[in-house]
């Protein structure tokens, strides 16, 4: 048996986790495997309902269960809050925190299908396959924030550091990685500037002589957001820090065809978090417009990592494939001559596709 905690939070997470779920309920059919789910409240639902974004019930049943499938969390609603109690703060990152997740994997993979869904250059784009290891648990993210009186005005300051230790583990894990792919590692930096930088290139710098194997290069993260639109083919592995991996992969995603294409799994702790890599989305949010297929591949991504179950993993992105393959299309992946559909119809198609499998 498999516990899986369903947390579909705000916006379109209540749309695209159910989504998922379908996938999972007719692989668990088809494989005889027993999922139990179970729901919690996450985000700026948890604190209209509890009082807090995360309440201690969701935690605990996070920390009970194999695998977390989360939604997204945060909206306009909640922006006003204060900082410890807004969803993004006060849920999305603890809970990565206390699930000790600190490597998280966001693989930008173009289906065939999908190339003229991008507004890129379909000989940019087509054959991309690329992943970024976006370190989860540190940096900026995670630094102390305070405000301060000044003359004239207020001060804001956000504490940026990283420890040897948090940089080591993050970049092991991207050379593992990278040998089961391509042996190409391409560490994203800032270290002609911000000091943590400096060390995270100094780590990886001796790190690299454990993989040599590995091909390794070092890129300024202002030249990876260009390179990435450039030439995207030449990249393999990139493993980054926090924020730079955060802004990265949004604009990676653009290479996929949609930020509603783009998966995630976010690992390193027992249980291990599955998420879409892009937010609530509150401007389509109630309208069955959500595309659902990255919260179904982050599904894809929970069988592969956390319950070891690689064929069926392979199945659910075959079925995604096929949909992508048979023209069927949410908005913002339209093109002409497409089968549109909703979030609904989309789950019920990729469903159907592996029951039939
Ligand atoms: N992991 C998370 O829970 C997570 C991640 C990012 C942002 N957020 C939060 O979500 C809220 C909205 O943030 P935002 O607007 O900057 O980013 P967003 O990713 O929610 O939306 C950005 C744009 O992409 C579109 N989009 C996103 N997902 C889509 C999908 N599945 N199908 C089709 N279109 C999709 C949206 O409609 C919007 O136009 C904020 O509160 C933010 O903090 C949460
Ligand atoms: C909502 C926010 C805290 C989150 C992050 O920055 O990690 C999101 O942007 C993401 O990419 O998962
Ligand atoms: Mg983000």
């Amino acid at each position: 048996m498999y516990k899986i905690a369903v947390l579909p939070g705000d916006g379109i997470g209540v749309e695209i986790v159910p989504e998922a779920v379908k996938v999972l309920q007719v692989i668990g059919e088809k494989f005889n495997h027993q999922f139990e789910y179970t729901e919690a409240l996450v985000g700026g639902e948890a604190y209209d309902a509890t009082g807090h974004p995360l309440p201690d019930d969701t935690l605990k049943i996070c920390r009970q269960s194999d695998a977390v499938l989360l939604g997204a969390i945060g909206g306009p609603k909640w922006e006003q809050l204060p900082v410890h109690l807004r969803p993004e703060v006060g849920a999305l990152l603890p809970l990565r925190k206390e699930l000790g997740l600190y490597a998280n994997l966001r693989p930008c993979f173009l289906f065939p299908g999908l190339t003229h869904a991008s507004t890129l250059k379909e000989e940019t784009i087509a054959g991309v396959d690329l992943i970024v290891l976006r370190e989860l648990t540190g940096g900026l993210y995670f630094g102390e924030k305070s405000r301060q009186e000044v003359e004239g005005g207020i001060k804001a300051t956000d504490v940026l550091s990283y420890t040897t230790f948090e940089i080591e583990r993050i970049v092991r894990y991207a050379y593992e990685v990278a040998r089961k792919r391509r042996n190409k590692l391409c560490s994203v930096d800032k270290a002609n500037v911000i000091e943590t930088s400096r060390l995270w290139r100094e780590t990886v710098m001796e790190l690299a002589k454990e993989y040599p194997d590995v091909e390794t290069t070092h890129m300024y993260v202002d030249n990876c957001a260009m390179q990435l639109i450039r030439n995207p083919k030449q990249f393999d592995v990139i493993v980054t820090e926090n924020m730079f991996g955060d802004i990265l992969t949004d604009e990676a995603s653009m290479l996929t065809g949609s930020i509603g294409m783009l998966p995630s799994a976010s690992i390193g702790g027992k249980v291990g978090m599955y998420e879409p890599s892009h937010g609530s989305a509150p401007d389509i949010a109630g309208q069955n417009k959500a595309n659902p297929l990255a919260t179904i591949l982050s599904a894809a991504m929970m069988l592969r990592y956390s319950f070891n179950l690689e064929k069926e993993a392979v199945i659910v992105e075959q079925a995604v494939s096929k949909a992508v393959a048979e023209g069927y299309r949410t908005p913002d992946i339209m093109e002409d001559g497409s089968k549109p559909v909703g979030t609904v119809e989309m789950g019920d198609v990729v469903a159907g596709y592996i029951s039939n499998a």
